[in-house]
């Protein structure tokens, strides 16, 4: 059976009156354009001119070239940054995206031109409000990406030059969930960089000192958060980046306190979970085997792999029938020490839950697949190629459709190249990574690859939360996230083989995720506008459309 008929997402409500043409209370200002006389008359006409960027845009030769052009666009005239985003997504998001992000925040204190975002440093400890209070737009804010550089995408501790990765998030927020611009809030928290390149570097933009330790930094994010509420009472906070240990410890420690998620942890398990289970029915239909016949080896078992492990608990419990103790045990990880097993010594915190009793500490990866016979290969390790020929060719005879996610980003540190893992699985893998890969031709066929990336996520779940003036996110919502991202594949999609939809109907997909959130916020209690309560679902969703701000051009 299709888990789409397992997993009963519709919910039926009595009707209401129409709310369909409630305009945007948000609604955004069309750009003003300055007086007569000071740009040059051709200039009224915006098709013309969006021809012109775009122009100008893929004259550059260089990624990084092309992700400068668009920062400065987007601050000389957002709603055409944004008109050309929204209209060519695909070709557009690896620019302000990973991969290309990565290299901006490799060189952010090289390439700085302008302020954006906030920078709040250890040094504002006693004063955190008061620095708050410079933005310029508090009354407007309703989400921030805030991330302290620690663990970048794989590229490890970047400090203050993280900034990039709340930026490009927060631009995805716009141009995907049609969050409005002005309410979005950049924050890259200086605790001090353990990076020692950055340090010696004379341009680097950040505190020249190491990170501090955990006892500060705790003190430092409890009186962050406290400001950060009250200055800005309607904010939606997404932690992003933070290395596994805080990410998790900041997570537990504030989560129902304020309205928060860690991106890594619960944007990549949601966005996981759902391809997951698009790739599973593909895989079981190919195989005559059952839902409830996979396993799932983890290679990578830091914020984001734990993360996606967990949100994977629902797919063998919700959809495959098992307990969740039968559950857990169709769960396997690697680390850099080789098969977690629980008489490890000194194991960390966030790996115990999945450490298995019944396995021998294997090391090497083919020895690996070989002993647990996965189903599906999932890399969060940051390791370049570490999905070798020997690895695709194990998973394949092993499997009719084998699942591989190479899931790190950027591209220079996924775990297996798209075209390799088609060819070396001749054909038969069920792909997604972490970074866009183009698509490949083999057998005659053209093979697309999915893009596993939380970024199908994050900007709908946040446009529910926001919507719904949530107190907090429940696991429950994040699971809502994901199971609306999974059920918006359309027939062609499915017909296509795809596990996730063509990235150019983000929009359109995140009107339902936002939906789905904004219903579990009431189920939960959770939600503080409790006049979508009443709502219909074709109600809500026309609502949440109306709520979302577009480019005017
Ligand atoms: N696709 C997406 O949407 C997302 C992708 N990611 C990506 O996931 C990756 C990991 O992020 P995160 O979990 O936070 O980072 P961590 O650094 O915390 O985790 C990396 C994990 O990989 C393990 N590892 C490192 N080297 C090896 C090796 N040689 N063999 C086996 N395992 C190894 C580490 O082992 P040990 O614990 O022993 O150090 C650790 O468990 C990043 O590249 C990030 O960009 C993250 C979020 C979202
Ligand atoms: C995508 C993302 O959040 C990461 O790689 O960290
Ligand atoms: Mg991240």
């Amino acid at each position: 059976m299709h888990w789409l008929n397992i997993v009963h997402l519709a919910q039926r409500r009595p009707s209401s009156p129409s709310y369909a043409n409630v305009p945007p209370l948000d609604a955004h200002p069309a750009p003003s354009r300055p007086a007569h006389g000071l740009e040059p008359p051709a200039l009224a006409n915006p098709g013309v001119h969006y021809q012109r960027c775009l122009a100008q845009l893929r004259s550059k030769d260089k990624a990084i070239e092309r992700n400068i052009y668009l920062q400065q666009l987007k601050h000389a005239d957002e709603h055409m940054f944004y008109k050309l985003v929204v209209e060519n997504m695909a070709e557009l998001t690896p620019l302000i995206y990973t991969p290309t992000v990565g290299d901006a925040c490799l060189q952010f204190s090289a390439n700085y031109r302008r302020p954006e975002g906030m920078f709040i440093s250890i040094k504002d400890k006693g004063k955190i409000g008061q620095v708050l209070r410079n933005w310029p737009r508090r009354e407007d804010a309703r989400i921030s990406v805030v991330t302290d550089g620690s663990r970048i995408l794989g590229l490890g501790d970047l400090g203050v030059n993280g900034m990039p990765i709340s930026i490009g998030k927060l631009s995805l927020y716009v141009a995907g969930a049609g969050i409005r611009p002005a309410s979005t809030l950049p924050i890259c928290l200086d605790l001090g960089t353990n990076n020692t390149k950055f340090l010696e570097d004379p341009l680097y933009l950040g505190l020249r000192q190491k990170r501090v330790s955990d006892k500060e930094m705790d003190e430092f994010m409890d009186e962050f958060m406290r400001e950060m509420r009250a200055t800005f009472p309607k904010l939606l906070i997404q932690f992003e980046d933070f290395s596994t240990d805080h990410a998790f410890h900041y997570l537990d420690r504030f989560r129902h306190q304020y309205p928060l998620f860690n991106d890594d942890i619960q944007g990549t398990g949601a966005v996981v979970l759902s391809g997951f289970l698009n790739a599973a029915q593909l895989s079981s239909e190919a195989s005559g085997r059952p839902l409830s016949d996979h396993r799932i080896l983890f290679l990578g078992s830091g914020s984001a792999g734990v993360g996606v492990g967990m949100q994977l608990m629902s797919f063998f419990t919700l959809v495959a029938g098992l307990s969740p103790e039968e559950a857990r045990s169709r769960i396997y990880y690697i680390d850099s020490q080789g098969l977690i097993t629980a008489d490890r010594p000194g194991l960390a915190e966030h790996k115990k839950f999945f450490a298995r009793t019944d396995c021998p500490p294997l090391k090497d990866l083919v020895d690996i697949i070989g002993y647990v016979k996965p189903t599906a290969l999932l890399g969060l390790s940051t390791i370049k190629n570490a999905f070798t020929r020997d690895v695709i060719e194990a998973m394949t005879a092993l499997n009719e459709r084998p699942i591989v996610f190479p899931l790190s980003n950027p591209v220079a540190l996924s775990e297996c190249e798209f075209g390799d893992a088609v060819s070396w699985s001749g054909g038969r893998v069920i792909f997604a990574s972490g970074s866009p890969f183009a698509p490949v031709t083999y057998g005659g066929q053209e093979h697309v690859a999915g893009q596993g990336n939380n970024m199908y996520v994050f900007p709908g779940l946040g446009l529910g939360a926001i919507l719904a003036r949530v107190s907090s996110i429940t696991d429950s919502m994040v699971e809502a996230a994901s199971l609306a991202l999974a059920h918006s594949l359309t027939p062609d999609e499915r017909a296509a083989g795809l596990i996730y939809p063509r990235l150019e109907r983000i929009r359109e997909i995140s009107v339902g995720i936002a939906a789905g959130v904004v219903r579990e916020a009431q189920k939960r209690g959770v939600d503080g506008h409790k006049a979508l309560r009443a709502m219909s679902e074709p109600e809500l969703r026309t609502w949440v459309e109306g709520k979302m701000w577009s480019p005017m051009i």
